[in-house]
């Protein structure tokens, strides 16, 4: 059932339109992440949600609740759409100490003062704060500031939690450890929660649904799995993926009923099904597909190491293959390749197409793996 729905949304900063037509379902007690680069209208679309912000035109449902609709005239204010709250700057009051800042608007509700100071002790276990509600947010760091915040979301309870870069002020240690605790607090609140990032480490690694959008359009919805692995079209396969995925050019041809992609010198037989004519085509490979021999092979190209990059318990390898540059991630500390005449092999099953055009994947409609063959 959809929690969050967008029916047809547009909005307009004078002559500039950031959205230009939205259509959005977001269902009922799931993560869903808004994915894209500065200015794609991640904000506008969260806060026409929110409703800190009037859309144009359209409908927002929330709840099965009609609060906009540029039709019948109707606008429910943010602080009646039962809706909670992180932004980039964590919002706390700084004039009121910790515990204050978590129960405000319960005791604006006029909630009884027992059930406050449950849900106070409750919050700041859960975000392990406990024993620092007398301080002041000045008084904390900015970590502790965030969890806070996180606090504030726990003791209120909404149905609704949105999050607009909550992580983006945290040193890298912090976000990844907070990530964790916002994926835990999603899965004990149970909300339906909208993430807004342009980190795709974050939406891959925290959303159920990741929604990617370009110049207010949304470009792909999906699962995680589904953008990484399935990139509907060539925006999402850039965006998605670091490092990134390696774009080439080859041609496809077909003999003897096969599908033939030419790659430099090595002809490349594939899966059937891919519904794409013959000619021109470009065509994708993540670097962690692309593994690295010392010997040559019968389906192995020759390439040379430029650069390598070891990050821990994976290595970026910067190749060039007759001077077309690649990009291979091996799972292992590597420094020994530097400067080396190496081979390269991918399986043809981890390849897609693209429409040199249009930019959309061409769909595969059967699965059979294929082979690569030397010419
Ligand atoms: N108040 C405003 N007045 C005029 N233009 C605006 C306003 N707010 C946003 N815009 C424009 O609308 C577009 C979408 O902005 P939005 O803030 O939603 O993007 P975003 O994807 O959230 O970007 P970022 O990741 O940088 O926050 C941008 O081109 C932006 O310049």
């Amino acid at each position: 059932m959809s929690e969050i729905t967008l029916r047809n949304i547009t909005k307009s900063y004078g002559s500039h339109l950031a959205l230009p037509s939205l259509d959005l379902d977001i269902p009922k007690g799931s993560f869903v992440t808004l994915l894209g680069p500065s200015g794609c209208g991640k904000t506008t679309t969260l806060r026409v949600i929110a409703g800190l912000e009037q859309a144009t035109t359209g409908e927002v449902v929330l709840g099965g609740k009609t609060v906009y609709s540029s039709q019948t005239g109707v606008f429910v204010p943010p602080e009646r759409r039962g809706l909670g709250f992180i932004f980039q700057s964590y919002a706390l009051w700084p004039n009121m100490k910790v515990g204050r800042n978590i129960t405000l608007a319960l005791s604006e509700a006029k909630q009884p003062s027992h059930v406050i100071k449950e849900r106070l002790t409750e919050a700041l276990t859960k975000v392990q704060l406990t024993g620092l509600a007398d301080r002041y947010p000045s008084e904390l760091s900015g970590g502790q500031q965030q969890r806070v915040a996180v606090a504030r979301l726990i003791a209120a309870r909404n149905a609704i939690l949105l999050m607009d870069e909550p992580l983006s002020n945290l040193d890298a240690k912090l976000r990844t450890e907070m990530r964790t605790e916002l994926k835990r607090l999603h899965r004990e609140l149970e909300a339906t929660t909208v993430y807004v990032t342009h980190d795709q480490v974050e939406a891959l690694t925290m959303s159920d649904i990741i929604v990617v959008m370009k110049d207010g359009v949304i470009q792909q919805q999906g699962s995680p799995y589904e953008i990484y692995h399935d990139p509907a079209n060539l925006f999402v396969a850039e965006f998605i993926g670091d490092p990134r995925i390696n774009l080439l050019d080859g041609t496809l041809s077909t003999a003897g009923g096969e599908r033939i992609l030419r790659f430099q010198d090595m002809d490349i037989s594939l899966p059937a099904g891919l519904q794409c004519s013959e000619g021109p085509v470009t065509f994708a490979i993540r670097p962690e597909n692309i593994s690295i021999v010392e010997r040559q092979g019968p389906f192995s190209l020759p390439a040379e190491v430029d650069i390598v990059q070891p990050t821990g318990s994976q290595t970026i390898i910067a190749l060039s293959v007759k001077g077309c540059r690649i990009t291979a991630l091996i799972p292992r500390f590597e420094t020994s390749l530097s400067r080396k005449n190496i081979w390269i092999e991918f399986p043809a099953d981890k390849l897609t197409f693209f429409d040199k055009d249009s930019g959309n994947r061409f769909p595969v409609i059967q699965s059979v793996v294929g082979a690569c063959h030397a010419a």
